[in-house]
């Protein structure tokens, strides 16, 4: 028997796995419902622009969503060792420190503020460029400076003419400003979490990996997870744990196996005839995730990446990454971006955009009619619309009810179509000129915030961040504690995406990286690194020259 059985073989998960079997007196299984990580465009940084649709994820659509015109939207998550951590854009950002300190002060989690989770950033992170106190350089994790396209360079020029001064490094406590993104990769290939810490610990004799293996419960006795039900090859299968029970099954399917269990809101579980185990009401609400709107505009020649749509293309780029290892394949394409207000009243930057050097590049994003475009997509990073994850049906085969119930909240709205309009400003800088041709979407006709409220109810979708469904906090009626444990019942911890109480204000995988490497800590008791205080707090006050800015 196990000491550990960790569910859910994503970015969590192979963390969890990594750090728990390093003691040899241990025993670790890990358990994944999808296939291992061997389709090589996820190896590719490049691949990720496959990765939206396709076999490696789970298929999800939302609920209609009443804010966004009852749209549905499609909903990738992954279902692959490694998770998201292998299907991701790789954009490598943490969010800023008043995140943590929030969950700290605000949620009552004790030991997250910024100062306590730093040295976990710090040591998961193995940078190729950044070194000093906010940062790692011998971690796991391979986070590197790229090789930007040119025109991801000009796009970092006309921010500036917009107004925001240059970063060179976002994940320095201070967020302000445009650059180009680091990522999580090392030498030119994904640096997913499977590849960072799973991978060179497979040899050991206490840790088992299973793909193709999916939990369909949790099973509880006397108020304790004693093991799980497995499903695979189509028989189910009992397996028990010495110790505890892990669930790092991700922010959909982390509250939807607890639901399974009979670990939920008594009410929603009696309706699906699921025996109450244990009622916990807030097991899948406060659901939230980034709600995306891209700009797109119309390149008047081949200057980005779509000319890589072209077979002939194709073979230059891929004897170019064979040969050196470098070049169109090696890029997340996701190479730049940055962080402004929308709403000056805010401490710390509200509003974050990706730049892309191609259109069409998402599930769910056309291409322009010219067949060459660049995107600017933007977000509000501390949305306040929440949601929920509940089940369809007492069959763990059927996928739950996903509603992140986008733009519920008005100022949400508000900050998207500040997004849109400051992507406009910088899109229309000198820099740009002599490149762009015409704005295709939202389109030079869609003039005016409610115009382009409509715009952002009908093209808005998701950023792929969901999280929160399973909230940690200091009080009673959060699903986990401070330590990541189910509220109520003993061996059995939460540790994902999921138990964010409120999303950080950037991309995630950091962040729940930096959350699986703090839960390694406090399974195994050993004593929290000391806090790090070494971040500024200043903000500085606006800056921009433009009208907008
Ligand atoms: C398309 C996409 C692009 C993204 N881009 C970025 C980015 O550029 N930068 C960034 O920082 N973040 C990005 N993210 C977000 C980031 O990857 C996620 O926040 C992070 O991976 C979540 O980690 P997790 O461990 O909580 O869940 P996941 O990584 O999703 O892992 C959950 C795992 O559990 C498995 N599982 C679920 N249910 C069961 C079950 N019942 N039994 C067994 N296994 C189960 C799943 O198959 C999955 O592998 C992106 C995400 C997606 C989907």
């Amino acid at each position: 028997m196990p000491d550990y059985i960790i569910v859910g073989g994503g970015t969590a998960g192979c963390i969890l796995a990594a750090r728990l079997s390093e003691d040899p007196d241990v025993s670790v299984v890990l358990l994944e419902a999808g296939p291992p990580d061997t389709d090589r465009y996820i190896h590719l940084p490049v691949g990720f622009f496959k990765m939206t649709s396709g076999p490696l994820i789970w298929g999800y659509d939302t609920a209609p969503g009443k804010a966004i015109d009852g749209r549905t939207m499609v909903y990738p998550q992954a279902r692959v060792l490694g998770g998201g951590s292998s299907i991701n854009a790789q954009v490598f950002t943490r969010g800023c420190p008043q995140d943590y300190d929030g969950w700290s002060t605000e949620e009552g989690c004790a030991g997250w503020s910024y100062a306590e989770v730093l040295p976990y950033f710090i040591r998961s992170e193995g940078n190729d460029t950044f070194a000093g106190p906010q940062h790692g350089i011998d971690g796991p994790l391979g986070v590197s400076s790229g090789a930007p396209h040119p025109l991801t360079r000009v796009f970092v020029k006309a921010a500036q003419q917009a107004g925001l001064p240059f970063r060179a490094d976002f994940n320095d406590g201070q967020q302000e400003g445009a650059g180009f993104y680091q990522t999580t990769t090392r030498q030119g290939k994904r640096s997913s979490t499977a590849v960072a810490y799973l991978k060179p610990t497979l040899g050991r004799r206490n840790l088992t990996l299973r793909t193709d293996a999916t939990v369909s419960r949790i099973i509880v006795e006397n108020g304790r997870a004693i093991g799980v039900e497995i499903i695979a090859n189509g028989r189910a299968e009992l397996l028990r744990a010495g110790r505890e029970v892990i669930v790092t099954a991700g922010a959909i399917g982390s509250p939807k196996l607890l639901m399974l269990s009979g670990i939920g809101p008594a009410a929603h579980l009696g309706a699906h005839g699921i025996k109450v185990i244990h009622d916990l009401k807030n097991v899948g609400q406060n659901l939230h995730d980034h709600m995306d709107v891209d700009v797109v505009a119309e390149l008047n020649g081949p200057h980005g990446i779509d000319r890589y749509k072209k077979k002939r293309w194709q073979a230059v780029a891929g004897l170019e990454y064979a040969l050196f290892g470098k070049g169109p394949v090696a890029s997340n394409i996701v190479e730049a971006g940055g962080f402004w207000w929308g709403d000056r009243a805010e401490k710390t930057p509200d509003i974050q955009f990706h730049f892309l050097p191609g259109a069409g590049v998402e599930e769910g994003i056309g291409s322009v009619p010219g067949g060459n475009g660049c995107t600017l997509n933007s977000y509000h990073v501390r949305p306040r619309s929440r949601g929920s994850v509940t089940l369809r049906s007492a069959d763990p085969r059927d996928p739950p009810v996903i509603d992140p119930n986008p733009f519920a909240e008005r100022y949400d709205l508000e900050r998207a179509i500040d997004g849109i309009e400051i992507s406009r400003e910088i899109l229309s800088q000198p820099a740009f000129a002599k490149y762009i041709s015409r704005e295709h979407l939202p389109g030079a006709a869609t003039k005016g915030r409610a115009a382009l409220e409509a715009f952002a109810r009908q093209h808005g979708r998701s950023a792929y961040h969901p999280v929160g469904s399973c909230r940690m906090g200091g009080d009673a009626d959060s699903v986990v504690d401070p330590e990541l444990r189910v509220r109520g019942l003993g061996g059995l911890r939460v540790c994902d995406s999921s138990v964010m109480p409120g999303i950080v204000s950037s991309n995630t995988n950091a962040a729940v990286i930096m959350i699986a490497e703090k839960a390694a800590d406090m399974i195994v008791g050993r004593s929290q690194p000391p806090a790090q205080q070494s971040y500024s707090s200043r903000n500085i006050e606006g800056g921009g020259k433009s009208a907008r800015l």
